[in-house]
């Protein structure tokens, strides 16, 4: 059935962290014309395993991929039905668009049945999805670039010289060492924007941005087996037995819609369904924000930097850079850090007294707005304070999840307020040292464009403003990633050549939103100075006692060197305090030691589930 051009729309669904958005966009010109939400009713399982009462290890975060099909049943008519208002019917669809948190990743039957579907997995934790924020494998991250270091992988620069313990590799090896019965049952590894793809075209297409920026994917191929070997033996074949090579561009269409997903989303049946994609990647052309020097920082739970460049630069500690990672013909870079907006709601869920979440209830507002007014009253360095931004890890420039967070200067009078300010700063100064890495490398980032849930806090962008001494642009979009993917959704209809072409029509920016104040932003570079005087000291080597109060709280909780508690006998183990790293106080793994291979799934250690319950 043909749409009649001025009446076609697309349909894009961005899966967030704790929430999947769905939008439907009219092609003509990107208008949102009808939105949809859905919350995972799982959300993200941090403490306790889905119908087992298993309570996880530190570090662990796990997602239930049904909350990901909810979202096809839930959100997507709901934001048709809205559209509804506005003369939209499904029948005006042609094309659906997804992205996805990355690296989210699951173990699959041959079929694409997730492992925790299977009745006899269902109580084993690491046949779970692997969320993002899975901070429990830096123990394989550490050992991946160790071997590349020495081994002089060719690839390795490409990952700023670092593979982070949130991607791919990292976390797979984990699986082997830690319950290879699940490894051996893992028919794929499979990102959660492909299964996702999978589901609603009933066919596997790998799509070439996770495979690139979290799967090792550089210039047609992945890690050696060689390589893979050296890591652990049993893993030498992971790459020809559980990946696949990234057939899927960017905006290209992977399949037709299935008549089941059609049922589950109230979609035609038979419409293009674009190739999968990541939250951060689709949103530059949401803000057509797609040229050379364009960054965008897509700021919500975390923040992620893309940008495009006109050639291949190493950048230290960047997350990756991919040709055609984000459009075809340009570089794609990413960098990123790992907490932002949690590292906000962490402190407004455990650090603010009840007086101030009394005075939210009562003037009908959330605790952050409260803080965020009585923040912006003071002169800029009136706390007396600085932090450290890395409460869950740093993803960009350090790359280590076993750092923690900061907050240094506080006295007897220091307030809630002045905290929340201090955890923003800090996360506005840890973006700057990923701009000035950028162009400390020769990676000129030419105009910094906000996206995401943080840009309608207007004293954190004023203060992104000042700190970066950079005018701000804004994608114009309530639901940029869900835009972004509507957007290649028209790609792969074949409404617009390719998705730059779309962007221009479909994205929406303003610029000049907010303008740096040079007199803040004087005293910005001030506790910019402290800021990284404290970062090169923690994070560079001068101290590794962020990596010690790991290694004692896993000790103390019983939890196995590698990360992990669910191999846990309840026996401590000896970890990184004894290390003659950390003794020296050196920079890297906090785990030092090889996780146990082939060690057999149990129940944590019975200190870790007193501790956590
Ligand atoms: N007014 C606010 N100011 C700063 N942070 C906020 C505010 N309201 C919510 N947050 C934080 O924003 C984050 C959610 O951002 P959002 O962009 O909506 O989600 P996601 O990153 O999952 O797409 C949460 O971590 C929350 O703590
Ligand atoms: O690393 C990513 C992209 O490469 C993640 O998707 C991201 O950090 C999670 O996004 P959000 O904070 O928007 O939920």
């Amino acid at each position: 059935m043909t749409v009649e051009p001025g009446r076609a729309v697309v349909v894009g669904i961005d899966f967030g962290t704790l929430s999947g958005r769905a939008v439907v966009v009219r092609v003509a010109d990107g208008a949102e014309l009808g939105t949809g939400v859905h919350e995972y009713s799982h959300a993200v399982v941090d403490r306790i395993l889905p119908g087992t009462g298993q309570v996880l290890p530190p570090d662990w975060a796990l997602q239930v991929p049904s909350d990901y099909v909810d979202v096809l049943r839930h959100a997507v008519p709901a934001a048709l039905a809205a559209a509804a208002g506005a003369g939209v019917s499904a029948a005006d669809v042609i094309g659906v668009g997804t992205d996805f948190t990355a690296c989210t990743v699951l173990p699959v039957a041959t079929d694409g049945t997730p492992l925790c579907e299977l009745e006899r997995f269902a109580d084993r934790p690491h046949a779970y999805v692997k969320l993002w924020k899975h901070h429990a494998a830096q123990g394989q991250a550490d050992r991946i670039n160790e071997l590349a270091r020495v081994r002089g992988e060719s690839w390795l620069p490409r990952y700023g010289g670092l593979i982070s313990s949130e991607w791919e590799f990292a976390k797979a090896l984990q699986v082997l060492e830690e319950d290879p019965e699940i490894y051996a049952a893992t028919a794929q590894w499979v990102e959660a924007a492909d299964w996702i793809v999978w589901q609603l075209t009933g066919r596997y297409t790998r799509n070439a941005c996770t495979a690139g920026y979290k799967g090792i994917f550089q210039d047609g191929v992945y890690p050696s087996p060689e390589f893979l070997r050296a890591l652990a033996p049993g893993f030498a074949g992971f790459v020809e037995d559980k990946l696949v090579p990234p057939d899927g561009r960017l905006g290209d269409r992977a399949g037709g819609l299935t008549e089941q997903a059609a049922a589950w989303t109230g979609l035609p049946a038979g419409i293009a369904v674009c190739v999968g994609n990541v939250d951060a990647h689709v949103t530059a052309p949401a803000g057509n924000a797609v040229a050379p020097g364009q960054m965008v920082a897509i700021m919500g739970t975390s923040t992620c930097h893309v940008m495009n460049g006109e050639r291949l630069a190493d950048v230290p500690g960047m997350c990756g850079v991919v040709d055609g990672g984000i459009t075809a013909g340009l570089f794609g870079y990413e960098a990123g850090q790992s907490g932002v907006g949690d590292i906000f709601g962490h402190f407004v869920d455990t650090g603010v007294p009840a007086a101030y979440s009394e005075r939210a209830v009562a003037e009908g507002r959330s605790v952050h707005e409260v803080l965020t007014e009585l923040a912006a009253a003071q002169p800029v360095g009136a706390h007396g304070l600085v932090a450290l931004d890395w409460q869950s890890g740093n993803r960009s420039v350090l790359v280590d999840h076993e750092l923690s967070g900061v907050v240094l200067g506080q006295t007897l009078q220091t307030r809630p307020e002045d905290v929340y300010r201090a955890l923003i700063e800090a996360t506005a100064f840890g973006a700057r040292t990923i701009i000035e890495a950028f162009e400390g490398a020769g990676v000129p980032v030419e105009e910094l464009v906000i996206a995401g849930g943080l840009t309608k806090n207007a004293l954190l962008m004023q203060i992104y403003a000042d700190v970066t001494r950079r005018p701000l642009s804004v994608v114009d979009s309530a639901q940029a990633p869900a835009l972004g993917s509507a957007i290649h959704a028209a790609v792969a209809a074949g409404a617009y050549p390719d998705v730059p072409a779309a962007a221009a029509v479909m994205g929406r920016i303003r610029r000049g939103v907010f303008l740096p104040v040079a007199a803040n932003s004087a005293v910005y570079d001030r506790l910019f100075a402290e800021y990284t005087l404290l970062h090169d000291h923690f994070g560079r080597g001068g101290n590794a006692v962020m990596h010690r109060l790991k290694a004692l709280r896993r000790e103390v909780l019983g939890v196995t060197p590698g990360g992990s508690g669910v191999t846990g006998s309840g026996a401590p183990e000896a970890d990184a305090v004894g290390s003659d790293a950390a003794a020296a106080g050196a920079p890297g793994p906090g785990t030092p030691g090889p996780a146990e291979a082939g060690a057999v799934p149990a129940r944590p250690s019975a200190a870790l589930q007193e501790a956590l319950a």
